[in-house]
C-alpha cells in the first residue's frame, strides 16, 4: 500500500514498480473482491476523498477486473480520487506471489480532512484483519483462502517544504499508521534532490520519527547491527594482528572486542544463523531508510540508456537517469527487500503482530461489552417490580440471554 500526502508520486511510484515486475496474468477482481477488496474511500462515482463509507463502517467493495487493473498501472496518469486495489500473479525467481498494489488518494486539507482520511486506510486495514479473523473462526476453513494483509505501507514523505524531516501531520498520520501496519517512509521525486540535500533529508525524518516515537520497519534491529559492526571491526583488528604478527595479540585483547561480542544476548539465536550476505543485506537495506525513489517518465516517453535498451528512466539535458539504477535511487533495494529478502518478515511481523493485537483489543472489548450488557440486565433485573422477579409475570427467562457485539446470542456460558 502506498499512502501520504497528494501529488508525491505514489501513482507514479505504483506505475514504476508495476514496470519491474514479471506477471504472469492478471488475476481477476472478482477473486479477490469476494474476500478483501475494498474501496477505501466509498463508491467509484464518489469523487470526493473525504466521503464516507457504508453505514456499517465497512467499506463497500469494488471489485477490479484485470482490465481496469492494467488500464491502472499502464494508462493516463491522473490524481487518485479513489483507492484502487490492482492485483497481478508474479514470478519473482522460484516464487510464484500474488501480490496487490493498493494505491490511495493523496491527503489534502484541513487536519480534520486529513484525520478522517487516515480513518478510512485505518478501517480499510482493520476490515482486512476482520476477514482473516472471520475465516479462522469457522469450523472448516478455506485452505485457498487468500492472503489479504497489507503486509507494508509505504509512506511518502514531501521534499518540497522550507522545513526538513516529517510535518506535524506526517507525524500525526505516521503514529496512528503505525498501530496497524509495517511502515517504511519513502522519499518520492529523488532527481530533485542532490546527494547532500538526500542525505540531510533522511537524517531529518530519521530524527523525527525517533524523537516521535514513530516506529517504522527495521531491515535490521540496531542491536544486530551493533553486532555486526563488532565483528566486522573484530575480523579487521585480525587481519592487522596476523599482518603484523603475534605480539600484537595483547592489543587485540586490551580492546575486549571480541567478548563484548560473545557477551550480547543470546536471544538472537536464530539471527546468528543468517548467512552473512543476507546479514550484509539487511544492514545495507536499513542503512537506505527512508528509501529515495524516482518514478519512471509518464505519457509513453520512452527512455534509452547508451547502449540504446530501452530502460525505465528519465531523460535530463544532462543525461539519462535509470530508476533501476542503485547509484540514482533505492528503488531497485526497495523492490528487492518488498519482493524477496524481507517478504516473508513483513508478512510474519503482519499476522504475528498486528494482526494478533488488533485481535486481542476486538476479543477485549467484546468481552468488555458483554460484560456491561450482563451488568445492565441484572440492574433491570432488580428494579423489576416483586412478582415479575419470582418468575410468575411474563419473565420466563432463567438465565440471562445476552445480545454480544457481534449481533449474537450468547449464553451466561459466554461469560
Ligand atoms: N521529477 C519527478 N516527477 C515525478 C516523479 N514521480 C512523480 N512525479 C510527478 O509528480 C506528479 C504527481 O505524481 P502522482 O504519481 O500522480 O502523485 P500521487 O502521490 O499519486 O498524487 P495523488 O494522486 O494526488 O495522491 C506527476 O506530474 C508526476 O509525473 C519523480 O520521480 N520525479
Amino acid at each position: 500500500m502506498v499512502a501520504g500526502f497528494t501529488g508525491l508520486g505514489k501513482t507514479s511510484f505504483i506505475r514504476t514498480f508495476y514496470g519491474t515486475l514479471n506477471p504472469r496474468s492478471l488475476v481477476t477482481g472478482g477473486l479477490k473482491s469476494k474476500t478483501s477488496s475494498a474501496n477505501l474511500l466509498g463508491d467509484a462515482s464518489n469523487k470526493s476523498p473525504t466521503s464516507p463509507t457504508s453505514p456499517n463502517g465497512i467499506p463497500p467493495v469494488r471489485p477490479n477486473g484485470a482490465k481496469e487493473s492494467v488500464a491502472y498501472v499502464t494508462g493516463q496518469l491522473v490524481r487518485t480520487m479513489n483507492s484502487f486495489e490492482a492485483l497481478f500473479e508474479i514470478d519473482e525467481g522460484i516464487d510464484k506471489i500474488n501480490l496487490t498494489l493498493v494505491d490511495t488518494p493523496g491527503f489534502v486539507g484541513t487536519d480534520e480532512v486529513i484525520d478522517s482520511h487516515c480513518d478510512e486506510i485505518l478501517r480499510y486495514i482493520e476490515y482486512q484483519f476482520d476477514l482473516t479473523l472471520a475465516e479462522e473462526r469457522k469450523v472448516r476453513r478455506n485452505p485457498k483462502a487468500i492472503d489479504n494483509q497489507i503486509h507494508a505501507c509505504l509512506y511518502f514523505i514531501d521534499h518540497s517544504s522550507p522545513r526538513l524531516g516529517l510535518s506535524d501531520a506526517d507525524i500525526r498520520v505516521l503514529k496512528r499508521l503505525g498501530t496497524r501496519v509495517n511502515l517504511i517512509p519513502v522519499i518520492a521525486r529523488g532527481d530533485t534532490l542532490t546527494r547532500a540535500q538526500n542525505k540531510k533529508l533522511k537524517r531529518a525524518i530519521l530524527n523525527d520519527a525517533a524523537q516521535n516515537q514513530i516506529e517504522f520497519f527495521q531491515f535490521m534491529s540496531s542491536k544486530l547491527a551493533k553486532k555486526l559492526l563488532l565483528q566486522k571491526s573484530e575480523d579487521q583488528k585480525k587481519k592487522r594482528i596476523s599482518r603484523q604478527g603475534p605480539g600484537d595479540d595483547e592489543e587485540a585483547a586490551e580492546q575486549g572486542l571480541t567478548n563484548e561480542t560473545e557477551e550480547e544476548d543470546d536471544d538472537d539465536e536464530d539471527e546468528e544463523d543468517w548467512d552473512p550476505e543476507y546479514l550484509e543485506e539487511k544492514s545495507h537495506l536499513q542503512s537506505l531508510v527512508p528509501f529515495t525513489v524516482i518514478a519512471q517518465e509518464e505519457d509513453g516517453v520512452e527512455v534509452q540508456d547508451e547502449n540504446g535498451k530501452i530502460i525505465q528512466g528519465r531523460e535530463f539535458p544532462w543525461g539519462v537517469l535509470n530508476c533501476l539504477d542503485s547509484k540514482h535511487c533505492d528503488l531497485a533495494n526497495l523492490r528487492s527487500a518488498l519482493l524477496s529478502s524481507h517478504r516473508q518478515e513483513l508478512k510474519e511481523l503482519t499476522y504475528g503482530y498486528f494482526y494478533e493485537k488488533y485481535r486481542t483489543e476486538k476479543l477485549l472489548a467484546r468481552t468488555k461489552s458483554q460484560q456491561i450488557a450482563h451488568q445492565q440486565q441484572q440492574q433491570q433485573q432488580q428494579q423489576q417490580p416483586h412478582h415479575l422477579k419470582n418468575g410468575s409475570g411474563s419473565s420466563h427467562l432463567r438465565s440471562p440471554v445476552i445480545i454480544g457485539s457481534s449481533g449474537a446470542i450468547v449464553g451466561p456460558w459466554e461469560k
